[in-house]
């Protein structure tokens, strides 16, 4: 998809598959055209040019969409005077959901406490969770939610990681937007990076982590002894600060192995890598249009 607004390229042939059964996280700074694209799935905004198909049809064309696909994409957007059960209640007779539903669903987003309260008076939390709600209305087969962790605490973010997992492992499609990279480490299977509405890099998370292995980290009190063992089997050891080993061209299964041989106690073994950030910055450094224009703050 390409999306111009005026003058701003806001999307430049972005293109990707999001598949059920896992969550798909998209990351980008500010800016980078992750609402845009979640807009253009949801038929929002249209594409200047290319097409967003959801379970291969249009937005347009999905007769019954709640059933289909469900959006978290502002939770700001929902009217203040309106009690959460009311904002639900209407949203589910549109599709001819019963109300049953709309009472399951705040229990399962914890606002059951508070259905009969005005939004006016929520916490962007609460409309987190009410906008998570109204996503999942309709039961549907794909999810997508922008920046879903947007002021919640601590519990909501753990709540949100849980039901984004419960959804995927369920196989639905969960596509999510987050410039947290934190966030993605522990939440997603997939990641597309973006940036300037292109996508940088798409990996799963387990191959990204491999990818950015750095070093591993081995303490033993015979620190002396392994490093010569290490250096002799033709491991690449320095020796840390606070008395530690810090070792490249090796694995941990085979320094372990070799420590055991000789009867070397080690007190710590830790494959380290790097952390998701370095790898988001040296991923975007390595695209030559964010160079030009220098990075942007994440
Ligand atoms: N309605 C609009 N009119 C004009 N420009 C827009 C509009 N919506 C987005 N843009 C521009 O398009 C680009 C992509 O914005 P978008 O909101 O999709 O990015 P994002 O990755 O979601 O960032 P954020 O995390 O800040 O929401 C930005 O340059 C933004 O200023």
């Amino acid at each position: 998809m390409t999306k111009r607004y005026g003058p701003t390229l806001a999307l430049d042939r972005l293109s990707f598959q999001a598949h059920p059964g896992r969550v798909t996280g998209f990351l980008g700074p500010n800016g980078a055209g992750k609402s845009t694209t979640l807009r253009v799935i949801v038929g929002l905004h249209g594409p200047t040019s290319g097409v967003a198909l959801v379970n291969g049809r249009r937005y347009a064309e999905i007769s019954r969409p709640l059933y289909e696909v469900g959006a978290l994409l502002d939770a700001g957007a929902v009217h203040p005077g309106r009690t959460a059960f009311k904002q639900l209640a209407c949203l589910a007779r549109s599709h001819r959901i019963g109300t049953s539903r709309v009472k399951t669903l705040l229990e399962q987003v914890g606002l059951q406490d508070v259905a009969h309260k005005r939004i006016g008076g929520f916490s962007l939390g609460m409309r987190q969770r009410l906008g998570i709600a109204a996503a999942l209305l309709g039961d549907p087969g794909v999810v997508l939610l922008d920046e879903p962790v947007n002021g919640l605490d601590a519990e909501g973010i753990h709540w949100v990681r849980g039901l984004m997992r419960t959804l995927a492992s369920e196989g639905r499609t969960v596509l999510l937007s987050s410039h947290l990279m934190s966030e993605m480490a522990l939440t997603v299977d997939h990641v597309l990076i973006i940036g300037r509405g292109r996508l940088i890099a798409e990996s799963s998370m387990e191959d990204l982590a491999k990818r950015f292995r750095r070093d591993i980290l081995v303490r033993s009190p015979m620190h002396v002894e392994l490093g010569g063992v290490l250096r002799a089997a033709g491991m690449s050891v320095s020796s840390e600060p606070r008395g530690g080993l810090v070792v490249t061209g090796s694995d941990t299964a085979t320094i372990g192995d070799l420590a055991a041989e000789r009867r070397i106690p080690i007190h710590e073994l830790t494959q380290r890598s790097a952390t998701l950030e370095d790898v988001y910055l040296e991923m975007t450094d390595e695209a030559a249009d964010y160079r030009a224009g220098g990075r942007r703050s994440l």
